[in-house]
Formats: C-alpha cells, structure tokens, sequence
C-alpha cells in the first residue's frame, strides 16, 4: 500500500526533516510513527498526502508513484486518503452533519446517497444523535470523533491520523485509537502519528520509530510489549 524509497525531504530553510526514509506498510496493515518532537512525523504524513514534496527518493501509494502526480490529480490523490488533524479542523458554522458530508458533496456524490454514508459514518463514531449540531456544542472528544468520521466518509483505502488524540484525556485517547483499530479490522490501512508511548504499546501494532528524520527502529506487532 505504501513504499518509501530512500525518501528525503529539506525544506526551505536548508532543514532536512526526513532523510533517506525507506520503509514499507502492507495492505490492510495498521502502524504507528513515533519519535521525538520534530522527529519527522507530520513531514511523513505530508509527504503522503502531497501536502509536501519529498526533496530525494521515491513514494509510492498503491503501485502509484506519487513523483508523477501533478497538481491537477492531488483532488484524486486525496480522496483516496482519509486524514484526521489533532486540531480537527471543523467548520465550526456547519453542523455535523455538514462537517462529514463535505468530502462527499466535492466528490459529486448524489444526495440521497451522501445522506446514507454520512449517517453511516457518525454511527461508527457514535455521534448519530448528534447530527443538527455546531461543533462547538460538543466536547473535544466528540469533535475529534467528528473528523473521524470525516475522514472516513469516502470509504478510503488509507487512514492517515497526525497526533489524533493529543488534547484528548487519556480514557478518551483510549478510544480513538480502538476506532483506529476498528477501521484496520475492515480493511483499511491505518497509520498514525504519535507521541504517546504507552498507548501506542497498548495497542500492539506495528511501530516506526523516527529519530531526526532517520528510522531508528521498526517492531513488528508481535514484539510490541
Ligand atoms: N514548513 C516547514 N519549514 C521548515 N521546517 C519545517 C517545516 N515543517 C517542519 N519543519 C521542521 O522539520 C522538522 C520535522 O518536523 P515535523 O513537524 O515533521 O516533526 P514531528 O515529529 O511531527 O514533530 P511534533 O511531534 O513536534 O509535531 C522540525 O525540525 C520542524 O521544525
């Protein structure tokens, strides 16, 4: 699903946040990237939603070598693609309902059908109930939960979540990251960024560990204790 090739990325400002990053993630197959602050991870994350270019080496999404993406197919790119922000990024004068058909209403889906998954997706999150209103009436909890759905409206093969509980309580943590799991156990590829060691030891997946830009470490599932 997803290849790193020798990947690097320098910034403008002469930083290199990624340097010579290979690694691969599986069909179906659920991963954690850690690493201290700065470590790389969001540079990573970006990388493979084109938010940013890498600087060296190849990413390929599917067989697709995103080098030979142009601006005209990142739309195309990105719906295939679910991303959750630790800010979330709600439209806080739109209800929920609203909030999560979005990427739907851009993918010209019709109405009816829009309507449908939307409702599917809130009640995956647990948030049915809560359709009418602003985000703002919800708890953080919730609205993270909100961009969850979001994220998963459009059925897309791969999860991207970029430190998706970070303000979040840790019980409430607890349960984003099972939602996370949940998606991997229908299929979905599911890669998360985050900082939080002891709750990524208790979901026992995969971790990529960043240190400066460079893998340091990649323990299977299996050996996560
Ligand atoms: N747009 C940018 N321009 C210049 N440098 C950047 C840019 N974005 C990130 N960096 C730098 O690249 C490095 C990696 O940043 P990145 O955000 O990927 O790290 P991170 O591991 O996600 O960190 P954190 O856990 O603090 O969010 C940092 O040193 C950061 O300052």
């Amino acid at each position: 699903m997803i290849r790193f090739d020798q990947v690097s990325k320098r910034y403008e400002s002469g930083h290199e946040a990624i340097s010579q990053l290979s690694f691969e993630v599986g069909d179906g197959e659920m991963a954690f990237v850690t690493g201290h602050s700065g470590a790389g991870k969001s540079t990573l994350l970006k990388l493979l939603a084109l938010i940013e270019r890498p600087s060296h080496g190849q990413i390929h999404l599917d067989g697709q070598n995103l080098g030979k993406v142009g601006r005209g197919g990142i739309p195309k790119l990105r719906r295939r693609i679910g991303m959750v922000f630790q800010d979330h990024r709600l439209l806080m004068d739109r209800t929920v309902f609203d909030n999560v058909e979005l990427p739907l209403v851009i993918g010209g889906l019709a109405p009816a059908e829009r309507a449908k998954r939307v409702r599917a997706s809130l009640e995956k999150v647990g948030l049915l109930a809560y359709e009418r209103q602003l985000p703002d009436t919800l708890s953080t909890g919730e609205q993270q939960r909100v961009g969850i759905a979001r994220a998963i409206v459009a059925r897309p093969a791969l999860l991207i979540a970029d430190e998706p509980t970070g303000n979040l309580d840790p019980q409430l943590a607890v349960e984003i990251m099972g939602l996370f799991a949940e998606f991997q156990q229908v299929g979905t590829t599911v890669l998360v960024a985050s900082h939080d060691l002891p709750l990524i030891k208790r979901m026992k997946k995969r971790v990529v560990v960043l240190d400066h830009g460079r893998l340091v470490a990649d323990v299977p599932a299996q050996e996560v204790l």
